[in-house]
Formats: C-alpha cells, structure tokens, sequence
C-alpha cells in the first residue's frame, strides 16, 4: 500500500493525567503515516483524488488543540479514529510524541497502527 506522511506535526494541547497538567498546554509531536493509494492521483495529476496533506494537519491541528483528554493513548485512539471516519484513510500508523513528559528522556509517546479496513467508493 502507498502511504502519505506527515512527520513532526506540533500542537499544544491540555493532555495528561495529573492535577497540575489540566490548567496548562503541553506540547505534542505526531508522525503519521496513511495508507492510501497514490496511483489515481499520480495518473491524472489531481489533488481532488489525492490525500490532502495539508487539509488533514488543519483538522488534526484543530482537532487536537481543542482536546483535554489525559492519557496519550486516548488522543491516539481518538485521533486515528476521526482520521478513518472523516478522510475515508483505511489504514493509519500514528505516533503521538509528548516531548516534555520526562525530564530525562528526549520524548516519549506511544504509537498505534489500526486498520479499519477498505473504505467502500461512493
Ligand atoms: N503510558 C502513559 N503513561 C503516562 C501518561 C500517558 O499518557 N501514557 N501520562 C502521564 C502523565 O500525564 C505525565 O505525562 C506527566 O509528566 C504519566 N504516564
């Protein structure tokens, strides 16, 4: 399957489980990668069939900077899930980074692949 990517995606947002993380944003990193088939797009040089990069991170950006949920798995639950049900992406690969979580460690994050299944043509 071909994919689209978006890498190094950043939005802050009001995530994490503690009593002094509800009243602040933090900021979180996303790499995504969407299965999706390039070859109609590529034939007929149309942006109309294919992913729209950059549609999707104005949504996801939205979407992600509205949401107050605690743990990153929800978020990456949630965010893979509006990605499938909005853009019709049957396969997504996502990597939800929360860089300032521990001190000691570069980033930590957690990372889903779901696969929803094929998105029948309208
Ligand atoms: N697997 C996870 N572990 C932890 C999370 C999380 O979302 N997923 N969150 C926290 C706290 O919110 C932490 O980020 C505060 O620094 C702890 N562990």
């Amino acid at each position: 399957m071909d994919k689209v990517l978006i890498k190094g995606l950043e939005v802050e947002a009001v995530i994490g489980v503690y009593d002094w993380e509800r009243g602040i944003t933090q900021k979180l990193v996303l790499d995504i990668e969407l299965d999706w088939d390039n070859r109609p797009a590529a034939r007929h040089d149309d942006l109309s069939l294919a992913l729209d990069y950059d549609r999707l991170s104005q949504r996801l950006l939205a979407f992600i900077g509205a949401s107050q949920y605690g743990l990153i798995e929800t978020l990456a639950e949630e965010t893979a899930r509006l990605i499938h049900e909005e853009f019709a992406v049957p396969g997504v690969l996502l990597t939800l980074y929360k860089p300032g979580a521990v001190k000691a460690a570069q980033t930590v994050g957690v990372q889903i692949y779901r696969n929803y299944g094929q998105v029948e043509a309208q």
